[in-house]
């Protein structure tokens, strides 16, 4: 596995740095999340640091990884904003050397989320959802319920991609739907 400084110098050069800047944001956010919840901050921050590596890939090359590799073709015929997160999985264990399958499902389900997500899953994806650059509607809820609840500030998440989405009249990714009435299920039996 390549060391941590390596990984940063590596990622970084993949992004405009704007999208660095996001990326440190989310560093940061997923390791005070991740100590809130009892989650690892250490795989926290390695998944956070890789988990946009292929954003700024071409369409066809994420494409083509997705067809060739057996990565879920499905993703072809939903938004193109979803292809990084999976490809990013595969580039972090291919390129990078990453093999911790907690880090990096946390990559490959960050931004769609899924059904049954680990606390991993939860701490990256909402880290991008709420770190400090981020400016949408619903972030300052978000930040709130975070303070106190993992599931309920992820729901605030999805909410607001799917309304979103819906606005637009754009096809929703159904493991976002599924990762939201799971944990709606989970707030429920859980109270938290
Ligand atoms: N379930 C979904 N179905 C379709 N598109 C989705 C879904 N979830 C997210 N997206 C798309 O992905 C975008 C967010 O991706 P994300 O990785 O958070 O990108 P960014 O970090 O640039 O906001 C949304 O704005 C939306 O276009």
């Amino acid at each position: 596995m390549k060391s941590r400084n390596e990984m940063i110098e590596a990622v970084r050069a993949e992004m405009p740095e704007r999208r660095w800047t996001h990326t440190v944001g989310v560093m940061e956010t997923a390791v005070v999340l991740a100590e809130r919840f009892g989650a690892d901050p250490v795989k926290a921050e390695l998944a956070s640091i890789l988990h946009d590596v292929a954003k700024y890939w071409q369409t066809s090359r994420m494409e083509t990884i997705i067809r060739e590799e057996g990565l879920p073709a499905e993703l072809l015929q939903y938004d193109k904003e979803l292809w990084h997160a999976p490809v990013g999985a595969f580039v972090a264990e291919g390129d990078y050397g990453v093999g911790d399958l907690e880090v990096l499902d946390a990559i490959r389900y960050h931004t769609s989320g899924r059904e049954g997500m680990t606390l991993m899953d939860k701490v990256v994806c909402l880290a991008d959802y709420m770190e400090p650059g981020r400016d949408f509607p619903a972030v300052h809820k978000i930040r709130e319920l975070a303070e106190h609840s993992l599931e309920a500030a992820l729901i605030a998440g999805f909410d607001s991609t799917i309304s979103h989405l819906l606005e637009q009249g754009r096809r929703v990714y159904p493991l976002t739907v599924m990762a939201r009435n799971d944990l709606i299920l989970y707030v429920r039996e859980s109270g938290r």
